[in-house]
């Protein structure tokens, strides 16, 4: 999903991480929700926080906007910290937020020209701003809708015109918590491939929260599980899949008996068994472990305090 494209105008040097995170905590009263959350996120990737309900996603989303103060640690976002960082740096920041509907009787085509005049005094050389207005309409598909009230529009509808003014400034960093919740199958599907237009052809680095993993999945170069107060599993989707079973699992029956057996090489494995007992072999099942079953047991196993990585057995429990 990275590219070169655009890349040169993203935040400090080049190989600095555009959001750099460590040893944040954030404590509520007596709650510790955070207690030592460290990643990276590098230009141009699409990285994807996951997490259980109440595990501190929106928390950690919102100190690296600047809108909490986190009670520890080292943040640096576009080579800034977020907590004392001006409006120069949060117009190259995107945050997609959920009170456009409070703009009740405004169209989406007066809305995104008035809150992208903003954005023209931060304008460069290599990364003009803000997006035109028609481009963006388009690209959000409300291209329909631009000249209705924002009232009138359907709940997806808002969600997307809420992505527009997010995106509406030409962001090198973009935000999202949980962006597709509400929309429609084709909804979910246009911002996919929005996503994917903006980190191709943009260089836009996004860090997104999502609770659907299909479309972390589809979405993320790479991900991070937070639980039990800090991030306890960072990498690409086979990756992590990989680290909780590095085996597959191979299962078939044969005379009428089950048979289970794991490996590390499934292909030279069936080869060898079919070279042996051919044709008596039935119901043949090679099982990796899916990212879901991955996800799963990765919280289960750092919720219960038990911190070693379990087995495919586990997994496919
Ligand atoms: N302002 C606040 N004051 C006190 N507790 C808070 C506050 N904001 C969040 N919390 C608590 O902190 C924990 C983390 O909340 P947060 O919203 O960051 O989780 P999340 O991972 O985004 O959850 P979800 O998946 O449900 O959106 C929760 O237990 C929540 O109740």
């Amino acid at each position: 999903m990275s590219t070169e494209i655009g890349s040169q105008a993203l935040g400090g040097p080049t190989g600095e991480p555009v959001v750099s995170v460590r040893g944040l905590q954030m404590t509520y009263g007596p709650r510790d929700v955070l207690t030592g959350v460290d990643f990276d996120v590098h230009a141009g990737e699409v990285v994807c926080l996951l997490g259980p309900n109440g595990a501190g996603k929106t928390t950690t989303i919102e100190i690296l906007e600047g809108f909490r103060l986190r009670s520890g640690g080292e943040v640096r976002v576009l080579g800034e910290d977020p907590a004392q960082a001006g409006d120069a740096w949060r117009a190259r920041v995107g945050v997609v937020l959920q009170s456009w509907r409070d703009h009740a009787r405004w169209t989406p085509r007066r809305l995104l020209e008035q809150l992208g005049g903003y954005f023209v005094a931060y304008s460069t050389p290599e990364r003009t701003r803000p997006y035109e207005v028609d481009w963006l309409l388009d690209t959000v598909g409300l291209v329909e809708h631009a000249d209705r009230k924002i009232g009138q529009l359907s709940g997806g509808q808002r969600r997307r015109l809420d992505v527009a003014v997010g995106i509406i400034g030409r962001p090198e960093l973009l935000f999202l918590d949980e962006p597709t919740a509400g929309f429609d199958p084709q909804a979910r599907r246009d911002f996919h491939d929005l996503v994917h237009r903006l980190s191709d052809l943009e260089g836009t680095s996004i860090l997104l929260t999502t609770h659907d993993l299909a479309e972390a999945e589809r979405l993320a170069d790479r991900m991070l599980i937070l639980a039990d107060g800090h991030i306890v599993a960072n990498g690409s989707a086979e990756a992590l899949t990989r680290q909780v079973a590095g085996n597959a699992e191979v299962r078939w029956t044969r005379k009428g008996e089950r048979f289970v057996h794991a490996t590390e090489d499934a292909t030279p494995f069936v080869r060898r068994l079919f070279e042996q007992h051919g044709e008596e072999i039935e119901d043949l099942e090679v099982r990796r472990a899916s990212l879901e079953d991955t996800y799963i047991a990765m919280v289960a196993t750092f919720e219960s305090g038990a911190r070693r990585t379990p087995t495919l057995a586990e997994v496919s429990r």
